[in-house]
């Protein structure tokens, strides 16, 4: 996707037969999303999305009415349970305390950190959810989690692809239908966490979404797969590409002991400018999500009819040799300037832009700072000896994962 970018700012590709337009810079992509915003806020319908979701959710809705009041909706409670505020901070602080014991349960052996990260950063989602968090050996989360990944690995897989071009083969056993089943097994797991909260609800406390459910009587968190998912293997992908480059600096700062909290981005700008630089080099959603033209439009004096599907190629603003110091490396100075300030490059795009952008933009970033910033604090990282790096490029899909991978974790303390 980012080698599309060699044919100028816009490329047209084909899918099958129809047409597609790629924005390939950000300037480009400022002048589609933000200039011309009311012309480009579709979603083309994507038919095995369709058929596990039955048409809910935020992130493939139909730009419209539905679309609209589910994401003032889910904006606002986000909001109200803390999105950007303290209490979100402190239930990713809380996180943090199960998540280091969890690292260091095999300290000085290898082991696959993803099951761990994966459950945590779900856990956030879920105390906003249910007010709970799962323990990180609790075997049915374990299997929602696997089912989850499996879903986002598959629909953008071969299986995906041969749906969308025969969507009559629903009724045709088929791999798409283990897709089916682990989309209905993932809301019965919601309908059962949102009945036994309506059982024991506590009307003191306020801080469930699922008690909202119950005041409100609404279904979006309760009927919501996607809104689930997008909390949970996104940002997992982004924390996986973590360097131990930053512990000398959140020492020096915090100390060994002082929990690390959002108003220490200034304090930290090496560990802030890791972080972001993570998150470019990760690129977890390489294409961005896909939208549709609402109406016929120009850009760049070209017209474009309505209906034509737009790609924002992430990959391509996020390493544009033009706006980024280092575009092919993984180097934090990207993100620091020559007095070794933090600054954010304008490319610097993983959330995208306008009406369709990332709703989890803030808690994602809450949880990327801190998460990174306390397993850096706390834990010795290292590779186990002999074993070959992981190929860098990730399982791609819809979003880019990690491969599988092994890591060497050791407790940091004050005695070091
Ligand atoms: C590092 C983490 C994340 C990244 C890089 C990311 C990136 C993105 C991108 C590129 C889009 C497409 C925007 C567009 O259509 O132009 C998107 C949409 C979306 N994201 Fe995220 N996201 C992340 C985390 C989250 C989290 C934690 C949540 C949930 C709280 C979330 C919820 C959503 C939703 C609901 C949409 C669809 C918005 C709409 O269509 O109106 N994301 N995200």
């Amino acid at each position: 996707m980012g080698g599309l970018s060699q044919y100028g700012e816009m490329t047209t590709v084909y899918l099958g037969r129809k047409p597609a337009i790629i924005l390939n810079t950000i300037e480009l992509a400022k002048t589609a999303l933000v200039l011309n915003a009311s012309s480009f806020p579709g979603r083309p319908p994507i038919p095995i999305l369709i058929w596990v979701t039955e048409g809910y959710g935020i992130v493939m809705a139909t730009f419209g009415h539905s679309w609209r009041q589910q994401r003032r909706f889910a904006l606002h409670t986000l909001r109200n349970f803390g999105l950007g505020k303290k209490s979100m901070e402190e239930r990713v602080t809380e996180e943090c305390s199960y998540l280091v014991p969890e690292m260091l349960k095999l300290e000085g052996k290898p082991f696959d950190p993803q099951h761990a990260i994966q459950n945590a950063v779900s856990n956030i989602i879920c105390s906003i959810m249910f007010g709970d968090r799962f323990d990180y050996d609790n075997k049915s989360f374990k299997y929602l989690l696997e089912i989850v990944k499996e879903n986002i690995i598959q629909s953008g897989s071969l299986v995906g692809q041969v749906f969308d071009l025969l969507p009559i083969i629903n009724h045709f056993p088929g791999p798409h239908q283990k897709i089916y089943q682990n989309a209905e097994d993932l809301k019965a797991f919601i309908r059962e966490a949102v009945k036994m909260h309506r059982e024991n609800l506590d009307p003191d406390c306020q801080h469930s979404v699922a008690q909202t459910v119950n005041y409100g009587g609404t279904w979006l968190f309760t009927e919501n797969p996607l809104l689930h998912d997008a909390g949970t293997d996104d940002i997992k992908s982004g924390l996986l590409f973590i360097t131990e480059r930053c512990h000398e600096e959140i020492v020096r700062v915090l100390g060994y002991d002082r929990l690390p909290n959002m108003d220490d981005r200034d304090k930290l700008p090496y560990t802030n400018a890791t972080v972001h630089e993570i998150q470019r080099c990760a690129n977890i959603v390489p294409s961005g999500v896909f939208h549709e033209t609402t109406q016929p439009t120009k850009l760049r004096g070209y017209d474009i009819p309505k209906g034509t599907v737009i790609f924002t190629n992430l990959t391509a603003i996020l390493t544009d040799k033009e706006h980024w110091k280092y575009p092919d490396t993984f180097n934090p100075e990207n993100f620091l300037d020559d007095n070794g300030h933090f600054f954010k490059p304008e490319s610097f795009l993983p959330f995208s832009l306008g009406p369709r952008v990332c709703l989890g933009e803030t808690l994602a970033k809450t949880e990327l700072f801190l998460f990174v910033t306390f397993l850096l604090q706390r834990i010795h990282f290292s590779w186990p000896p002999g074993v070959k790096w992981p190929d860098m490029n990730g399982i791609v899909s819809v979003v880019r994962s990690p491969e599988p991978f092994n890591i060497i974790c050791h407790s940091r303390g004050s005695t070091e």
